[in-house]
């Protein structure tokens, strides 16, 4: 593979520091690494040099003939976007739901009455392996040319053994395949399937005894996920869930406090979790538990929007040291998007991030988020050469221009996939 040289970024945004380790928090969310008329040398799948264009010149002259050189003049060139929240593998579509919601059915109503999740849980078990790996496949193609490098993808669709393990082999089977790293959870507790409905601990008790041991003896899964929410599962519930994961080497994560307010924050901050996801009605003292423990909230401000509630209060978070992640959250109800620049743009508009820790909160601290810190998320020496060349000359206009994809090319391991 001949080396990669891209050469006079106008901005080169590399998110790195030799001083910061760990997720970012307060003004270290706004230290973005960027080197003006930016160069990087790409050989194989790693980078190998990071500088200005005149350092690079230097240090490479007489290597110059070698390489497939990319003039980024004019352009901005940032780390593969990580998206550390999805729900991308999964059956059918629900766009008869999204228009009852606009008649003004809620979110849980059509749930709670066997719709929603459990809908897309009938689909996914009708599903073959093979139609599920098709579907998704798509999916991450357009993850991709949303200049998306690393995905984490949740089960919980299945809601049965069977299913789950379905789900999570397709996932497996597509971060082999596809250029996209694509990083598991289990979320066998997204709802109650209707088969146990009333008997709800007999359900946890599945999840425990039988799910997490077979997910972990087959190596499908590295966190466990659960859907702490009135009506789904209680904060008691969701604790037992997640230290019985916990327990198998699975690191807890929770969707926590997304349409009531619930403790989970609070809860997500006492089982150690890595990340608390939505939060859209966190209490203070969730926050600042959560800024004590460092559970990284990651936010789904298209979610919100997409519920048309009142979206998390990133501002809040960041000011009180909590490190903000942003995501996505794709899935075929309260998310139906693949778009992680469209989910920058409105950090910034919904929940007052700043342009540039909209950034840091879709790079470094998402990537931070699903412990892929070491490979993703910024641009050094040595990590995998995942890399994003925007058609616009700064980190600012990114933001600024809203809802249109500026991404102009890909690199992923090196390789250049859009
Ligand atoms: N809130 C729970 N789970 C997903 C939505 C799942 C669905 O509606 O299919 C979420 O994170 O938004
Ligand atoms: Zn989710």
């Amino acid at each position: 593979m001949k080396p990669v040289w891209i050469k006079h970024a106008t901005q080169l945004v590399t998110m790195a520091s030799s001083s910061l380790t760990g997720p970012r928090t307060k003004e270290a969310m706004s230290e973005l690494g960027i080197i003006e008329d930016g160069s990087l040398w790409i050989e194989n799948d790693v980078i190998v040099k990071i500088g200005t264009t005149e350092q690079l010149e230097h240090d490479f002259a007489d290597r110059a003939h070698e390489a497939d050189v990319v003039d980024a003049k004019g352009k901005l060139v940032t780390p593969g976007l990580v998206d550390p929240h999805t729900h991308a593998v999964y059956g059918g579509t629900r766009e008869q739901e999204f228009e009852k919601r606009l008649e003004g059915v809620s979110y849980m109503n059509i749930m709670n009455a066997g719709g929603g999740i459990h809908a897309t849980s009938r689909m996914t078990r009708e599903a073959t392996e093979d139609e599920l790996f098709e579907q998704s496949w798509r999916r991450l193609d357009s993850f991709l040319k949303h200049g998306v490098t690393t995905v984490e993808s949740k089960s919980g669709y299945g809601l049965n053994l069977e299913t789950e393990l379905k789900q999570l082999r397709v996932m497996k089977k597509l971060d082999e395949a596809h250029a996209i790293d694509l990083i598991p959870t289990f979320m066998g507790a997204h709802a109650v399937p209707k088969e146990y409905k009333g008997r709800e601990d007999d359900y946890i008790t599945h999840i425990i005894e039988v799910m997490i041991p077979k997910v972990v003896d087959e190596e499908l899964a590295q966190f466990n996920d659960v859907f702490c929410e009135k009506n789904v599962f209680t904060p008691e519930q969701s604790e037992r869930i997640l230290k019985a994961g916990k327990e198998f080497g699975l690191t807890p994560k929770i969707h926590a406090d997304e349409i009531e307010p619930f403790n989970g924050a609070e809860l997500a901050a006492k089982v150690g979790a890595i990340s608390a996801e939505h939060l859209l009605k966190a209490s203070d003292e969730g926050i600042t538990a959560m800024a004590k423990s460092g559970t990284i909230a990651c936010l789904l401000p298209a979610t919100a929007l997409y519920l048309r509630e009142e979206a998390a209060q990133g501002r809040k978070m960041i000011d009180a040291g909590v490190a903000v992640a942003i995501s996505t959250d794709c899935n075929p109800g309260s998310s139906p998007t693949t778009s992680m620049p469209l989910v920058m743009n409105l950090a910034c508009i919904s929940m007052r991030l700043t342009p540039a820790e909209a950034l840091c909160a879709a790079t470094i601290n998402a990537a931070y988020a699903i412990g892929r810190e070491e490979q993703a998320g910024s641009l050094e020496v040595g990590k995998k050469a995942d890399v994003v060349m925007w058609d616009v000359p700064n980190y600012r206009m990114l933001q600024y221009a809203f809802g249109v994809n500026h991404v102009e090319a890909v690199w992923k391991n090196g390789q250049q996939v859009v």
